[in-house]
């Protein structure tokens, strides 16, 4: 008998393509063929960072259709590419998949699409095949997706996703200065801003609510189209989030990137969710592959040479990017700190690429700092040198930490981060925040003094080793995970063929 035939899709961005290709290493570990679906964009990228390395094995087949957007457009504008992917990729995600059946001995037996990529179920259903969901980020995101009528009903955000205006604060802020307006035209555009303010909506309400009783407190600001910078694109995003959430009550099966021990009160409101997680590679003793960009595996050498849990290790996922003052106190964070560090400067973290240290830092710093593009990861992670993760928290970030037992400072960037901040500081007790300091950045001094409280109180560690102890388990034979994974795959066993 052949082996079974899975099409795999994630989202556009590297915080999903890592996973769910991790997610298709484990299928085709047990016996699956796997056709992987990128974006154009993304494939290239993908296939640039192996290197001609067959890390991906044989039953593995990467294949990509486009995504409406010309090669030279902002990927990172959010609202455009998603824009541009609903009108373009439904289309020819139906094309792939009827060009893969049309050959006999390769016809799908299950489409596993990303979370956020729901909508394709749809295409799916058309053509006969059976789809799945894989959801990278935390339970508790998805449950807050799910919870998302019961914020419309509860007037917490209205049918955009926004708050509506008698919930925004229709005062000017405490230190806003009237007698500054001199000028009449300061004073209309002030008037014009405060009306428009008031009667457009932003999803960012601090009005707080709880959706499960061993969950955070959230707010609308913790709902993955929020924080954005522009309504047009916290828009386009809701209405993404608003035709997944359709797409995903028809859908049998539902994966998730975590597990029962880390999030138990999130999968009470989304009980047909199935956690597989961590996904690791070392799971399967393999390397990660997906990255778009290459990693720089020098460091693991660097790492080598340093004392045991004793460098600071700073990165900041795919999407963040901080503005020169920010970047450079950081930097400055860094030397202050006075310990070894590896810090990933990922080439687009800056708007400005040129001159970005401080003056003489990388002087300073030379004899313990590494700066590079980008890093192993995981492997990092699990290196003994590693003392703590300064971390945007992003899920993967979030759950690779979490498995190596290390210790966070959290600086969340935009979307449900700051949802994950509330699980490591809050719920787990692993870590430590920032507090921004009253020019709105997060200072040299805190970024100090936040690393030695963490790496000066034992009970941090004493609990990370312990939520790592909890993770690991649930992928071990008879872990809940391992046992979630194989009530998939047999599913997709006994129904084969479309
Ligand atoms: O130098 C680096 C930096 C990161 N990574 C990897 O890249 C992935 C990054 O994923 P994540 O930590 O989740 O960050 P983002 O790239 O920001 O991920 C996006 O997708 C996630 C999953 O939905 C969300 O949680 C985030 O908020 C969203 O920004 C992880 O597997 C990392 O191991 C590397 O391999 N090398």
């Amino acid at each position: 008998m052949s082996r079974p035939h899975i099409l795999v899709m994630p989202a556009p961005a590297q915080g999903h393509v890592i996973p769910l290709l991790e997610f298709s290493q484990c299928l085709a570990k047990h016996g699956f063929r796997v056709t992987f679906v990128n974006t154009d964009y993304d494939h290239k990228r993908v296939v640039e960072s192996l290197e001609g390395k067959n890390d991906l094995g044989e039953q593995i087949h990467l294949v990509s259709i486009p995504d409406g957007m010309e090669p030279w457009e902002d990927r990172n504008d959010l609202g455009k590419l998603t824009e541009k992917f609903l009108q373009v990729m439904p289309g020819k995600l139906a094309e792939l998949i009827e060009e893969i059946n049309s050959r006999e001995d390769e016809k799908l037996d299950c489409f596993i699409a990303d979370g956020y990529m729901a909508w394709s179920m749809e295409v799916a259903k058309k053509m006969n095949v059976r789809g799945a969901l894989f959801w990278p980020s935390s339970a508790a995101s998805v449950a807050l997706l799910f919870h998302i009528p019961k914020l419309i009903d509860d007037g917490i955000i209205d049918s955009h996703g926004m708050i509506p205006c008698h919930l925004i604060p229709y005062f000017p802020p405490a230190n806003f200065n009237f007698d500054a307006c001199h000028s009449r035209s300061l004073l209309y555009a002030t008037v014009i801003f405060f009306v428009l303010y008031s009667t457009s909506g932003t999803p960012m309400s601090k009005q707080m609510f709880r959706i499960a009783p061993n969950m955070p407190e959230m707010n609308a600001g913790d709902c993955f189209w929020t924080d954005m910078g522009d309504l047009t694109t916290e828009r386009i995003l809701f209405d993404l989030a608003d035709k997944d959430l359709k797409a995903m009550r028809a859908v049998k099966f539902q994966l998730c990137h975590s597990t029962y021990e880390l999030e138990a009160g999130a999968f009470t409101v989304v009980p047909e969710l199935l956690p597989i997680g961590p996904l690791l590679a070392s799971n399967r003793l393999g390397n990660t592959t997906g990255h778009f960009w290459r990693e720089d595996s020098s460091c693991l050498e660097w790492l080598d040479q340093q004392q045991p849990s004793s460098v600071i290790y700073a990165a900041f996922g795919s999407f963040t990017i901080l503005d020169q003052v920010q970047f450079q106190e950081l930097a400055l964070g860094l030397e202050f700190c006075n310990r070894p560090f590896l810090w990933v400067v990922r080439p687009d973290i800056t708007t400005d690429a040129n001159d970005r240290y401080p003056e003489g830092f990388q002087e300073r710093v030379a004899a313990r700092g590494r700066m590079i593009g980008w890093a192993p990861q995981q492997k990092v992670l699990n290196h003994p040198s590693i003392a703590c993760f300064l971390s945007h928290c992003g899920w993967n970030s979030t759950m690779e930490g979490v498995s190596n037992g290390i210790p966070f400072l959290c600086w969340p960037y935009f979307a449900e981060q700051f949802l994950n901040e509330r699980y490591i500081c809050d719920i787990w007790k692993v870590g430590l925040r920032f507090d921004k300091n009253e020019n709105g950045i997060i200072g040299r001094e805190e970024i100090k003094n936040k690393v030695e409280q963490v790496l000066g109180d034992q009970d941090f560690e004493t609990r990370a080793l312990k939520l790592k102890g909890k993770a690991m388990n649930c992928i071990r034979e008879g872990g809940s995970s391992r046992k979630k994974f194989q009530n998939f795959l047999e599913w997709v066993k006994k129904h084969p063929g479309t």
